[in-house]
């Protein structure tokens, strides 16, 4: 068992600690929000997050994982102190660095005499973990033993916990050989394969996996509007391409386009980076501009079967967080979207199972935030899917038909096979696939 102090307890720091206590550590959490400590400390979690509020629950009264707001308590004695606060972009794309400083200067403040392990999962550029070592040791009173290693997380949101247990890879980025066996031993209940290397290309991995990644979505996006202009399927050229193996089946679903708190940041720091060091990195520009187009396709659809236009028009927009299994909101595509229906006089009514609450903080003010999803496209002249929630995905189809004014729905994220749409009375527009009309199958010959 070791003692492991984890700062920032948002999706990383706190998955990270509850999986820790829960393998057999002594976790402490620190966060200098006093809301969330407090909600923790009563075994509430502060996000939502599949299996998460069990787990904390079970390793808060088993005695091993505990919340402070105190620095020199969650570092005291601790072996690995872990760096898991936030690194948002800053106006130019690069990733801001600033919480990741302060926590150089906590640990500097209130590291005891034994030294430090300092792990760094939060994404940062290149040359951070360096630089971490050289804030804590420039801020410190007294020569003290202080280790850096990159760590960097790979879990995904809604399955968060799960990605824990099971993740493709560790991986340490060190110097100290000592260092990197204690956070391999610290890991090894999980029995995740390590990849160990340096700090360097440790930090460099984690941001060109999530480059690869939307770079796989934008790619299968761009395919998919070619095969819209075609007549040709994007969902059975994604199955056809990713049984490939050196493709690959996963990331080629086309839709609306990436979002969260993770791709959009990190592609552009990324640019950044390559930036620093005088190279355009004109590939991923290109899936970010993509990326950019893919929120204006529903717009378009909309203005196209509406042909007077959204002015006045009631549109449901159903799904609101990033992806589904979240409440997560941060660069969702919903933001973009309802500012751009908003713009064009659409008055929306949306539902989310579980992102409203947060939603509200970041979409337009006239949106009206239904109660449930047949509020949401009662009167509706127009149905947008967002999020691709098992709620929509098992609507009957017929709910399209009974409660909207006029059953079109355009479908962002390809929830439901064409053949089903097939047997149902409405207009189904979705991304890289034939579109469904009413009319054109009421004039098909009867077989
Ligand atoms: N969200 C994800 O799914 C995910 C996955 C992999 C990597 N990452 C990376 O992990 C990092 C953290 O992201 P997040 O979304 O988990 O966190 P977040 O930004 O939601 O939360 C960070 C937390 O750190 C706290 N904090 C800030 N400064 C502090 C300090 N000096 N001492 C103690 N607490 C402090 C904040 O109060 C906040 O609760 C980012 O670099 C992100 O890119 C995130
Ligand atoms: O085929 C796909 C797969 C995903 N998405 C979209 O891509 C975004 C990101 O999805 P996902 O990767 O599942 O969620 P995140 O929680 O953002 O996780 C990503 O970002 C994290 C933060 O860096 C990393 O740790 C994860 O490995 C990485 O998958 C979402 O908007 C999805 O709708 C698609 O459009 N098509």
């Amino acid at each position: 068992m070791k003692k492991i102090a984890i700062v920032g307890t948002g999706y990383v720091g706190l998955v990270t600690g509850v999986a820790l206590s829960d393998i057999g550590h002594d976790v402490t959490c620190v966060d200098i929000d006093e809301t969330k400590v407090a909600k923790m400390n009563q075994g509430l979690s502060p996000i939502y997050e599949p299996g998460l509020a069990e787990l904390m629950t079970k390793n808060i009264e088993r005695g091993n994982l505990h919340f402070t707001t105190d620095h020199s308590i969650a570092f005291h004695d601790a072996d690995a102190i872990y760096i898991a606060v936030g690194t948002p972009e800053r106006a130019d794309g690069s990733a801001n660095l600033d919480f990741v400083q302060q926590v150089a200067r906590d640990i500097a403040a209130h590291v005891t005499d034994k030294g430090a392990v300092v792990v760094t999962k939060s994404t940062v550029p290149v040359g951070t973990n360096k630089l971490v070592k050289h804030w804590i040791t420039e801020a410190l009173d007294r020569d003290l033993q202080i280790d850096v290693v990159s760590n960097p997380e790979f879990l995904r949101e809604g399955s968060a916990v799960h990605d824990t247990y099971n993740g493709d890879r560790i991986v340490i980025g060190s110097e100290s050989e000592e260092a990197a066996n204690l956070i391999k031993e610290i890991n090894k209940p999980f029995g995740v394969p390590v990849f160990r290397t340096d700090i360097e290309s440790a930090e460099m991995i984690k941001y060109a996996s999530n480059a690869f990644l939307a770079a796989k979505i934008s790619f299968i996006n761009e395919i998919g509007t070619i095969c819209g202009k075609l007549g040709a399927n994007i969902e059975d050229v994604a199955q056809g391409m990713g049984m490939d193996k050196r493709i690959g089946d996963k990331f080629l679903n086309a839709g609306i386009g990436y979002g969260g708190s993770c791709f959009p940041k990190d592609t552009k720091a990324l640019v950044q980076i390559a930036g620093g060091v005088n190279h355009t990195f004109d590939l991923l520009e290109s899936v970010i501009n993509v990326n950019n187009k893919q929120q204006q396709i529903p717009v378009d659809i909309a203005q196209m079967v509406l042909r007077g236009g959204l002015q006045g028009k009631k549109v449901a927009m159903l799904g609101l967080a990033f992806k589904p299994n979240t409440d997560d909101m941060r660069e969702s595509a919903s933001i973009v979207l309802a500012q751009k229906l908003t713009d064009l006089g659409a008055n929306i009514s949306a539902f989310d199972p579980i992102a409203m609450d947060n939603a509200k903080r970041l979409l337009p003010e006239t949106v009206h935030y239904a109660a449930s999803t047949k509020e949401a496209l009662h009167d509706a002249d127009v149905a947008i899917i967002v999020t691709e929630w098992d709620e929509f995905k098992d609507l009957p189809l017929t709910v399209f038909e009974q409660e909207m004014k006029q059953p079109i729905v355009i479908d962002g994220r390809n929830c439901y096979p064409l053949s089903y749409v097939e047997t149902a009375n409405i207009d189904y527009y979705s991304i890289g696939r034939p579109s469904v009309i009413r009319a054109k199958k009421s004039n098909q010959p009867a077989n």
